[in-house]
């Protein structure tokens, strides 16, 4: 817009300008609720302090401060009014670690041959050996950094088991294993072969699998001056926190002027506001496994895994109408699908599409007004039987928050009664990990139960 404002001739730039005037308000009244209650400034903190002032020695240009956040950590807020485009924080290359930055290391000439090692995992060792070097160039980042970043991956038995049957709990188990595999391929070999680097107290699983949700937690994409696209960690950029509606969505390429990685305002933040930063499209899931947090507000990423079995329409020959292969569809949260064709009743249209295709349901312009109806019923009663026991299998939450598990039936001597639902625990005092796992299937139920809600008033009318 700016750029068509400088070359555009009088009468086009009134509207341009006024087209912009609309974007701007328009993005100014997104993201507004989502503003976490800060608890604190920063000035009786020395890690954060140290960092600030060690990036501002090296280069670092910063319009933000750093602010301690409810249920967040540490953030960073504004310290003045940001526009649309302006810069919120530059990194100087220098400061980025990057695949660059560990060819000079000694763990890379050690190991570079070692097993197709991958400059990720190289990058981890680096990183899990450097936290322990007092003589390193980024001590003052490690220092600031958390002891434990508390992820989906350091989940304890009770969350865990609070999750069973999830779509949360199968990922954080792949993850898990994964990552042992990996240090078990590893380790001990390089601390036999590599003595004098990969000492044996330093390369222990819980040091290793801080150095992993260190990297999943706070490493970023970019693309450095050499082209070269790497996983980095970013000091100080490190602070921002995520949100669904970030100021900052444009980022990862190094200025090849300024040799510097911007953060340039996607939307403007005021003096005062947190200012966030896009993690990329993660559904919740994914937002708990590898950064240990869900979101405020309506994530658009978040999904309900379905298997439709097509496999009776395949041998009616019904499957060819159904325009997608996969048995896995987005679910996505009613109050987000879009109307417009044929009814959708504030259901996701590819769902419906999917199911009015797999049931033999298919609506064209010929189809009459009772038919569709009678096509809908059908589906909308199928969604039903889907969905309904999906509600019944997550725990209800009641409003003073604590966590009960469902109704406990037993048969006794003379009469069949039922127990009082069971208290599990007050969700105050339960544990991080517990709380984040309920909060994800409370998240879970009120998707589910848009659905079932839309499901129910569609059926009343149809
Ligand atoms: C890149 S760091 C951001 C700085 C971090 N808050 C800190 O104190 O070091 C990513 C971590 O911040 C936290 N985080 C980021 N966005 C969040 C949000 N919207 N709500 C809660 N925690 C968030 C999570 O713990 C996540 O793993």
């Amino acid at each position: 817009m700016n750029k068509l404002l400088l070359t555009s001739n009088a009468a086009s730039k009134e509207v341009f300008q006024m087209l912009q005037d609309e974007i701007v308000a328009r993005l100014r009244s997104v993201g507004k609720k989502d503003n976490s209650q800060m608890v604190s400034q920063t000035q009786y903190h020395d890690a954060e302090d140290s960092l600030l002032k060690w990036g501002e020695h090296h280069g670092v240009k910063s319009k933000l401060r750093i602010a301690f956040y409810q249920g967040a950590g540490r953030g960073m807020v504004a310290s003045e009014s940001i526009g649309v485009g302006d810069t919120a924080l530059e990194i100087p290359e220098s400061l980025i670690i990057s695949e660059e930055l560990l060819c000079q290391s000694e763990v890379f000439l050690a190991i570079k041959d070692f097993n197709n090692i991958t400059s990720e995992t190289m990058l981890l060792l680096w990183s899990m050996r450097e936290r322990h070097n007092l003589s390193s160039k980024f001590k003052t980042y490690f220092e600031a950094l958390p002891e434990n970043f508390n992820t989906g991956l350091s989940f304890g038995i009770d969350a865990l088991a609070a999750l069973e049957g999830t779509l949360l709990f199968d990922e954080i188990m792949q993850a898990k294993q994964h990552l042992r595999q990996q240090y078990e391929d590893l380790f001990p070999l390089l601390c036999t072969n590599f003595p004098e680097i990969f000492r044996k107290d330093v390369c222990t699983w819980d040091n290793f699998l801080w150095a992993c949700e260190l990297w999943y937690s706070n490493s970023m994409m970019v693309v450095l001056s050499s082209g070269k696209l790497s996983t980095c960690l970013v000091p100080v950029a490190g602070l921002l926190n995520h949100s669904v509606s970030p100021h900052i969505l444009n980022y990862g390429r190094v200025d090849e002027a300024t040799k510097s990685l911007k953060f340039p305002l996607s939307r403007p933040c005021d003096a005062g506001e947190q200012c966030f930063l896009s993690y990329g499209k993660h559904p919740g899931s994914h937002l708990v496994t590898f950064y240990g947090f869900l979101p405020r507000g309506d994530n658009p990423y978040d999904f309900i895994p379905l298997d439709l079995d097509t496999s009776a329409d395949e041998e009616d020959g019904a499957a060819q109408s159904v325009s997608t292969s996969q048995t896995t569809h987005m679910v996505r949260g009613t109050w987000l699908s879009r109307s417009g064709g044929f009814p959708t009743y504030g259901l996701p249209q590819p769902l419906l599409s999917h199911l009015r295709a797999a049931l033999g349901c298919d609506l064209d312009e010929s189809t009459t007004e009772a038919d569709i109806k009678e096509n809908d019923r059908v589906v909308l009663e199928t969604l039903l039987s889907i969905f309904n026991p999906m509600l019944e299998d997550l725990p209800e939450t009641d409003e003073s928050d604590r966590c009960y598990s469902r109704p406990h039936f037993c048969v006794g001597a003379i009469h069949l009664h039922h127990l009082p639902v069971v208290l599990i625990s007050n969700r105050e005092s339960a544990s991080w990990d517990v709380k984040l796992a309920l909060g994800y299937k409370d998240l879970q139920r009120r998707i589910i139960s848009s659905i079932v809600t839309s499901c129910t008033s569609a059926l009343e009318n149809v």
